[in-house]
């Protein structure tokens, strides 16, 4: 075993302050665009080859899960980061899947189950333990479609509508990724004309719409609506895409460089996915620039402004994705200013996090239990502290590399979900991250 695989299968890793981060690093393909790809490559029905797909654990759960469907997945020997997708053939009894239960990401499942099996049956979702997380928006998508939904304490099933809907307009109540990217692919395998008001449109969804039109599909996403409409002959031959580069690992990875005064180069992520973290970043007078696939952090520059963070996750276009709240909060501790930092999209989040960053020292008011307040620069100092979700988990390494002493983490596992080993490409830019004996 080489000491960098030690390094990511160790429950419990000890971080210490060090030099400046330099270099250069690339990120993993993005979890959370993998995970919808995957359904979309299952749902579309066509053999599908996507690069880049990450090997963290909640992507192998969801390629376990399509294999329980009666999906054939292969990764290529040559690149593993490849994997190709064949479809089912011929109707199957719908499978029992327990370990949806493992991935929040599992209901993207339901379309492509409901094209192979007129229906499916899953547990309630899992994923990162971030206060109660509904469904309800994805169950009126399926019933806007004509589907019958039933729900038990143990999951829930959905039956397919009987007469296929050729044209459907929905509007969604507030902006959900999830139920957007269900709405998509509900109509994906009924090949019918959409117009989905209120839709989200992350870069995640945005690539969903892009694969469409790869797949023949007019697919097309602005500020309130997203349309789609189905190709005029259908097709059947293989497709090929690339899940984009994982835009909350860069920004971990940029927090990181800039909490430690390094200068560092994150490659193979989209300029736009970062945008709005780039800007905070020149807000808090950090020099960093995100070009066409890289991130420079040049934070040995860094001037301060002495400018407030407001750092308000928001589904809105453009917003700031609630998934790199947390590594700006670490980032923000060490910055001058009274910070404003909210997140109601996941609302045990900071519940999850702030005690564990107090654990280090950090005073963090508290303003309700997605809103919280704090001044800096703050001195945080070593302590024993547990990831409860993936971006605890970053954020308390990031955290790790200021405070004096030995940081140690523990709760590895929820990390290992969403990145498939964050600690290495630290230790690349020189981060002084080991596996702990306990
Ligand atoms: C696997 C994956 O990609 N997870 C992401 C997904 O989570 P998640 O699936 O929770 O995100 P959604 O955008 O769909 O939901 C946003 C919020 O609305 C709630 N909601 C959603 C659907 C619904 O039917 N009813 C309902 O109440 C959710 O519990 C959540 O509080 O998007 C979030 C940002 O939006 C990200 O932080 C998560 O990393
Ligand atoms: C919240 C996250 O994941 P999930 O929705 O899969 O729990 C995340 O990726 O930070």
């Amino acid at each position: 075993m080489t000491r960098s695989s030690a390094v990511s299968a160790a429950e419990v890793i000890a971080i210490r302050p060090g030099e400046p981060l330099v270099g250069a690093v690339r990120v993993d393909g993005s979890k959370n665009a993998a995970l919808p790809l995957l359904a979309a490559a299952a749902a579309m029905g066509r053999l599908t080859h996507l690069g880049n797909v990450p090997q963290c654990q909640d992507v192998r759960t969801m390629l376990g899960l399509l294999q329980q469907c009666g999906y054939s997945i292969a990764r290529s020997v040559t690149n593993p980061e490849e994997v190709v997708i064949q479809p089912v053939s011929g109707a199957r009894t719908p499978p029992e899947l327990p370990d949806a239960a493992r991935i929040r990401a599992s209901y993207y499942l339901v379309p492509a189950l409901l094209a192979a099996c007129g229906q499916a049956r899953l547990p309630w979702p899992g994923g990162c333990p971030v206060g109660e997380r509904g469904m309800d928006l994805h169950f009126r998508v399926y019933e806007a479609f004509g589907d019958r939904v039933l729900l038990d304490s143990d999951g829930y099933q959905v039956r397919r509508a009987v007469t296929r809907t050729r044209a459907k307009e929905i509007t969604l109540p507030f902006r959900s990724r999830g139920a957007t990217v269900a709405a998509v692919l509900r109509a994906v395998i009924d090949h019918c004309w959409l117009t989905l008001l209120q839709p989200n449109l992350s870069p995640e969804v945005i690539e969903i719409l892009a694969f469409l039109r790869e797949a023949g599909w007019e697919a097309r996403g602005d500020g309130d609506t997203i349309i789609l409409a189905p190709p005029f002959d259908s097709e059947d031959g293989s497709l090929t895409w690339e899940v984009p580069g994982d835009k909350v690992e860069a920004v971990t990875l940029a927090c990181a460089v800039a909490v430690s005064r390094g200068c560092a180069s994150i490659k193979g992520v989209r300029a736009m996915d970062v945008l709005p973290v780039v800007e905070a970043f020149a807000w808090l007078g950090i020099p960093a620039h995100a070009g066409a696939e890289t991130v420079t952090v040049q934070a040995i520059d860094t001037q301060l402004t002495g400018q407030p963070l407001r750092a308000i996750a928001s589904l809105s276009p453009g917003g700031l994705d609630a998934d790199f709240e947390p590594s700006l909060m670490a980032l923000a501790l060490g910055m001058p200013g009274v910070h404003l930092f909210a997140d109601a999209i996941n609302p045990g989040r900071h519940g999850n996090l702030i005690p564990q960053l107090a654990r280090l020292g950090a005073v963090i008011e508290q303003l309700s239990a997605t809103q919280c307040r704090f001044s800096g620069p703050q001195r945080l100092v070593g302590a024993r502290v547990t990831a409860n979700d993936i971006r605890s988990g970053s954020t308390l390494i990031v955290a790790g590399l200021t405070a004096e002493g030995v940081t140690t983490v523990t709760g590895m596992t929820q990390l290992r979900r969403g990145y498939a080993n964050l600690p290495n490409k630290l230790r690349q830019l020189g981060a002084d991250i080991t596996e702990d004996a306990a």
